[in-house]
């Protein structure tokens, strides 16, 4: 898994070396567009906080020349209290600054964590196939943290630190502008020194963010997978992968961290020089008396203020170096497109060109080859393969598709069992049903509509899926079942707990069907696990059920009962059962094999048993792919 997201999320170098961080920041923006009016007052407030601590040095002066060489100790008490003053009005502004922003930007990262999660459920199944979920996992909370870091502090203090340099650069030529000349002159060095400083660390903090995804990725596939780990005594093998991810995230970080310090030193060397050297001269220029000390003070004072919004410019480009690499790994998720609209879109331009094709008979109709005969036709009713075909996205591109005109008519009503070896492309084809994936050619009808002209919502309400890994979600076994349908009654759930024969193993759970099932549902046993999923996919009553092997975990004598329920649902429903063992064929009315990617023999399972060695093979449990 790490490795996949190695392999799909890491950012081209070329791509980070054109990525302007700025660029990627404002995209921010439409979330954070609705508390801009807060996030303006705060950075107004902290820059008049600023300039007030910039009138400081010049009450100094006045102190000095004034109270202190006149020898006036009203005068001195007055310039202390209005220090003071000044000192409190600093702090409060910053207080309001940070009350401003606090509630506000959280909601902005509550938005934005949303919007990520929202979006990846619709994201479609081939997009999840490719990202580990460590890398999901790290940007919807590390980064989005970073984000937020970033709209709270550096967005504001490097406008504060900007225009409190610019004021008190201002104010030091003002009060004497050769020595002025002097403590600004490190600025234009400081200025190409952060630049090659933010190239790097934005490299770097690339790189420090995708180790933290994978990291996450196997810290989670050793929590989910522990009983494997613990069962083959795999501790060493999963510790070591997890050092050498940690050894090479912690060099990163330091690579950070020295690249931090480097700035950090220069931002703080260049400056002290400058001021140092400014003592030195406004020293001889107080005792030339060319100059009264008063204003060295101011100058001094004024030169020392400006220290902290230099120095601290360092850190602030990193963290905001970081928020923009946390900005581009956020939108290369949400840049993904969803699964229905484009889906359905394309359907519907493919539906179109086939009817303008047949009514006019045009050189369109070459294009829409594949489709045109199926879609001018209307499918009857039932579940119908015409002419499917498809290929994983990830496949090599030269390779044969994996499903190659598939046709099959599941009439309304039927049971049609799917046959066939390991690895022949069984549970790919019953994916296509509930939309899991988009045929790559060919046609899939639901009662006669078109499946790729149907929106999730539709598509959901009329089918239902249990797939042989059973999954379950941290929540009550009621809750986990009840999520098989909408508007789902009580007599429904007994029904279904029923018909999965789970009833008796549910109530019999410490709180019946409120007990919490745990993550994944494993502190049930695998058979109570397929049973709740299989609970999960009748309670609707949907019309069409997809069932991927749903009793492969059960024992023989749960089993015979499961297929005795299941017979009164299948009876009521157009069904398409996975099936590796004659007890859940015989389910089924009729029986599809499929070999080669292709269907080869529809019939019953006694004619192909009979006529098919293939499938008696299979049956028998002989063959070499046969489970
Ligand atoms: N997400 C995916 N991306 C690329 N290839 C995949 C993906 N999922 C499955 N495959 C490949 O597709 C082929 C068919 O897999 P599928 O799970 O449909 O077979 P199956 O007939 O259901 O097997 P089994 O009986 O063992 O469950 C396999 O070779 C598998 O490696």
């Amino acid at each position: 898994m790490a490795d996949t997201a190695q392999t799909t999320t890491r950012t081209d170098p070329t791509d980070l070396a054109q990525r302007s961080a700025v660029r990627s920041l404002l995209r921010l923006w439409p979330f954070a567009r609705p508390v801009r009016a807060r996030l303006f007052t705060a950075a107004f407030v902290a820059v008049l906080a600023s300039c007030v601590s910039l009138v400081i040095p010049l009450v100094l002066k006045w102190l000095v020349d004034g109270p202190v060489a006149e020898r006036d100790p009203g005068g001195a008490w007055l310039g202390g209290a209005y220090l003071l003053l000044l000192g409190l009005a600093e702090a409060l502004l910053f207080g309001l600054r940070r009350w401003l922003v606090a509630r506000p930007l959280a909601g902005v990262e509550a938005a934005m964590r949303e919007a990520l999660y929202r979006h990846v459920q619709r994201l479609p199944v081939s997009f999840h196939d490719r990202w580990s979920s460590g890398q999901l996992l790290s940007r919807g909370t590390t980064d989005l943290q970073l984000l937020r870091m970033f709209l709270a502090f550096p967005l504001t203090f490097l406008l504060v630190n900007g225009v409190t340099i610019l004021v008190g650069g201002a104010l030091l030529l003002a009060q004497r502008w050769s020595l002025g000349l002097v403590l600004l002159a490190p600025v234009l060095p400081l200025m190409v020194l952060c630049s090659v400083f933010e190239a790097k660390y934005g490299r770097a903090a690339r790189r420090t963010q995708d180790q933290l995804g994978d990291l996450t990725t196997v810290v989670e596939e050793s929590v989910l997978g522990i009983r494997i780990i613990k069962g083959f005594g795999r501790h060493r093998s999963q510790a070591d992968a997890f050092r050498k991810l940690t050894r090479a995230l912690r060099t990163s970080e330091l690579r950070k961290a020295r690249l931090l310090a480097w700035i950090w030193g220069c931002n703080t060397t260049l400056p002290e020089l400058a001021i140092g050297a400014a003592l030195v001269l406004g020293t001889l220029q107080v005792a030339d008396g060319a100059l009264s000390a008063g204003t060295l003070v101011a100058f001094l004072s004024t030169a020392l203020a400006l220290r902290w919004p230099v120095e601290s410019i360092g850190f602030l480009l990193a963290m905001s170096n970081e928020a923009a690499t946390a900005t581009d790994r956020y939108f290369e998720v949400l840049d993904e497109p969803a699964v229905d609209a484009p889906a359905r879109a394309a359907a519907a331009v493919a539906v179109a060109a086939a009817a303008a094709a047949a009514a006019t008979d045009t050189p369109a109709q070459d294009a829409a080859a594949v489709d045109a005969p199926a879609r001018a036709a209307p499918a009857p009713p039932g579940l119908v393969f015409s002419g499917v075909q498809f290929r994983y996205p990830d496949a090599p591109p030269d390779s044969p598709p994996l499903l190659r005109d598939i046709t099959l008519h599941i009439r309304p009503g039927e049971t049609m069992a799917l046959v066939g070896a390991t690895g022949s492309g069984k549970t790919t084809l019953t994916a296509l049903v509930p939309r899991l994936y988009d045929p790559t050619a060919g046609r899939i009808s639901l009662d006669g509509r078109d499946l790729a002209t149907l929106g999730r919502e539709e598509v959901r309400a009329l089918v239902a899926v249990a797939f042989e890994e059973p999954t379950l979600f941290s929540a009550t076994a009621a809750e986990n079942v009840l999520m098989g349908g909408e508007d789902v009654q009580e007599s429904d759930f007994r029904r279904a707990l029923e018909v999965a024969q789970a009833d008796g193993f549910v109530d019999a759970l410490p709180e019946g069907g409120a007990t919490q099932v745990g993550e994944q549902g494993l502190s049930l046993s695998g058979g109570q696990r397929q049973r709740l999923a299989l609970a999960r996919a009748v309670v609707g009553r949907p019309r069409f059920l997809i069932l991927d092997d749903p009793l492969s975990a059960l024992d023989v004598h749960t089993e015979a009962l499961v297929e005795a329920a299941l017979r009164q649902v299948l009876a009521t429903t157009t069904a398409l059962v996975v099936a590796h063992r004659p007890s859940t064929v015989l389910l089924a009315d009729r029986v599809a094999l499929l070999s080669g990617g292709r269907i080869t023999a529809v019939g019953t399972h006694h004619a192909l048993l009979r006529d098919h060695p293939e499938y008696a093979t299979l049956m028998s449990g002989e063959g070499e792919g046969a489970r």
